[in-house]
């Protein structure tokens, strides 16, 4: 049996952060955003659904979606927000699951799936347990703005269109505090993933 684990949190909460110890340890990620890039491309069925609701005006001049562009829009605009959803998070969950299932073929111990849309985008379904990576709001704003070069208000817009952080911690199975050092996150990963024998 394979144990299958949703890494969640919010926007620059430190996902990534800890999805790379996690395959330090040896343990395999399949990251949703990666995948939300993926289906994306250039000639895929969600690339020609994303200029048909959006425009051609979205695309850079090599024909690839422009990402801030698209960034501009639907993070100030929650109905194009969910107009973006509809059409990116079926293909999502499509090839999440597919991937997911390849690792329970191989007799993987233990399957990590990265997803910041967790509960947002009823992915909960494909796991057995849960983590949420949290930190506080003042932290978030400030590893925000300082990782993207983003104004206060731009990284207060990708914030407020996600549920509050507060909130993912009473669904979560564990918690992860990431407001103290990348050490002390390490400790806190390692206890819970021994917790639950997943090493
Ligand atoms: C709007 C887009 C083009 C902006 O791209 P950009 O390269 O600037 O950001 P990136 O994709 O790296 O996402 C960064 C973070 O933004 C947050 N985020 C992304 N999409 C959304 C969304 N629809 N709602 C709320 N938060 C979101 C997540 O925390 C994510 O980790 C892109 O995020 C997108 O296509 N989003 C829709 C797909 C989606 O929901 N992806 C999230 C994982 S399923
Ligand atoms: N404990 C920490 N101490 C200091 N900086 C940290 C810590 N954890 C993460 N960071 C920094 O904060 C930023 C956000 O972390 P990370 O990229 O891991 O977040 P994320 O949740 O994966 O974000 P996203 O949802 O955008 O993918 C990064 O620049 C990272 O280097």
């Amino acid at each position: 049996m394979t144990l299958t684990i949703g890494l969640t949190g919010g926007i620059a909460s430190g996902k990534s952060t800890v999805t790379e110890m996690i395959r330090g340890l040896g343990i395999p990620v399949i990251d949703a955003d990666q995948v939300a890039r993926d289906v994306v491309k250039v000639g895929e069925e969600a690339y020609e659904q994303i200029i048909k609701t959006f425009g051609q005006d979205i695309l850079q001049e090599n024909g690839e979606i422009d990402r801030a562009k698209l960034g501009a829009i639907v993070f100030y605009n929650e109905q194009e927000r969910k107009k973006l959803n509809a059409i990116v998070h079926p293909a999502v969950r499509r090839r999440m699951l597919a991937e997911k299932e390849a690792y329970v073929q191989k007799g993987a111990k233990t399957i990590v799936l990265d997803i910041p849309l967790l509960f947002e985008s009823e992915l909960t379904h494909l796991i057995d347990k849960i983590i949420v990576v949290y930190v506080d709001n003042d932290i978030q704003l400030e590893r925000l703005m300082k990782r993207n070069g983003f104004s206060e208000e731009e990284a207060l817009a990708r914030i407020r269109s996600q549920m509050p952080l507060h909130e993912k911690v009473k669904k979560a199975d564990a918690v992860i505090n990431n407001n103290g050092t990348i050490e002390e996150t390490k400790q806190q990963l390692l206890q819970i993933l021994k917790e639950w024998n997943a090493l």
